[in-house]
């Protein structure tokens, strides 16, 4: 009998795939850091039962229909906007991510990427690292305040609700927005329930953690940014394409806003002459949001049982219902 084929569209440890192995044949591109080019990815999905995808692979129409063989897509990301998770389970195919195992992490990031915008925390770092630090003085890297501040939440998920735990430890006021109420959150963290419009209006820290949809896709944009305040502080660990950059842009350059602290871009890997990298006070991240070793770890883990599950013919830990 033929084994199921698992192709996995990036290099990760060997070791890793030692409970696929003995049932399955695996293949993986063999790099690390470049994603697996198009013509490759579309000829492993014409023989794969099972592929375990990156956020940089587009998982669309073209590829499903040529994946005829095709059981189980685990996505090594909790976000899975680069997928037409409808016209998968359309051809019955499971799409599974990893939500919960990452959270903890990319909050943490996203209250540094907070903090580090606040406090001009990588200006004044390169500013040390070459020599031109010439003395203290009063107002020498003087930024804003995050205690007692407010923070306004879009998109109060499982991110969004341990950012908020976070804030409460800076004694701020949390401002959330989202599909629905999080009544636990307003319970536990006091959080406190708006309309996108007074959010945006009277936030001193903007946080963006909605997923990539039609409806979030680009709801930052030019009006979003003029009706902030001056000092306010834009932060995004979302996906780049719920921001309008040239609006982001424009407004950091006219001094709309105060800040941003961007984990992510609506193209990755942003351009080096990208105009938002010129800013001083952008704070731009190599979309690394739930990137520490254990986590990851972790993320791969959950991604291997996952297939392993669908294959062996039982049910995903964490599948995706849209
Ligand atoms: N930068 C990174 O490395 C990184 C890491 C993890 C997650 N993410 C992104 O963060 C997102 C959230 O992850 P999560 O685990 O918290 O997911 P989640 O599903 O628990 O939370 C998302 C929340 O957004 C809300 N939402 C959806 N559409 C909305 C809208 N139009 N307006 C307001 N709220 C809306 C949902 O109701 C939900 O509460 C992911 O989809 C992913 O895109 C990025
Ligand atoms: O959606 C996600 O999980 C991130 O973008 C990568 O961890």
């Amino acid at each position: 009998m033929r084994k199921p084929y698992v192709f996995i569209t990036r290099k990760i440890s060997r070791e890793a795939l030692k409970g696929l192995n003995e049932s399955f044949v695996v293949n993986m591109w063999e790099y690390e850091e470049q994603p697996v080019p198009r013509d490759i990815l579309l000829e492993e999905a014409a023989k794969a039962d099972a592929l375990l995808t990156m956020l940089s692979d587009k998982v669309d129409l073209e590829l499903l229909d040529a994946a005829r063989n095709l059981k189980v897509i685990a996505n090594l990301a909790v976000g899975y906007d680069n997928i037409d998770v409808a016209a998968a389970i359309e051809r019955g195919v499971t799409v599974c991510n990893t939500p919960d195992i990452l959270t903890d992490t990319t909050a943490d990031l996203a209250f540094a990427l907070l903090m580090a915008t606040a406090r001009r925390i990588v200006e004044a770092a390169e500013i040390v690292k070459a020599g031109k630090w010439t003395g203290w003085s009063p107002l020498l890297l003087a930024g804003h305040d995050i205690h007692h501040k407010t923070i306004g939440i879009v998109g109060m998920g499982k991110i969004g609700e341990t950012v908020a735990k976070r804030a409460t430890g800076f004694d701020m006021e949390i401002l959330y927005h989202n599909r629905s109420r999080n009544t636990e959150a307003e319970e536990r963290l006091g959080a406190r329930y708006t309309s996108f419009e007074e959010l945006i209006t009277t936030a001193d820290f903007i946080v963006c953690l909605t997923p990539l949809t039609d409806e979030t896709a680009g709801m930052f944009n030019k009006e979003a940014f003029q009706k902030m305040k001056q000092s306010a502080i834009f932060i995004n660990v979302s996906r780049g394409a719920v921001v309008d950059e040239d609006a982001l842009f424009e407004a950091l350059v006219k001094g709309e806003i105060a800040g941003a602290g961007l984990d992510v871009f609506k193209q990755e890997p942003i351009g080096s002459d990208h105009p938002l990298l010129t800013l001083p006070n952008v704070v731009a991240l190599p979309h690394i949001g739930s990137a520490s070793a254990e986590t990851r770890q972790g993320m791969i883990m959950l991604c291997i049982e996952n297939i392993a599950r669908v294959l062996y013919g039982g049910q995903p830990k964490t599948i995706v219902n849209p």
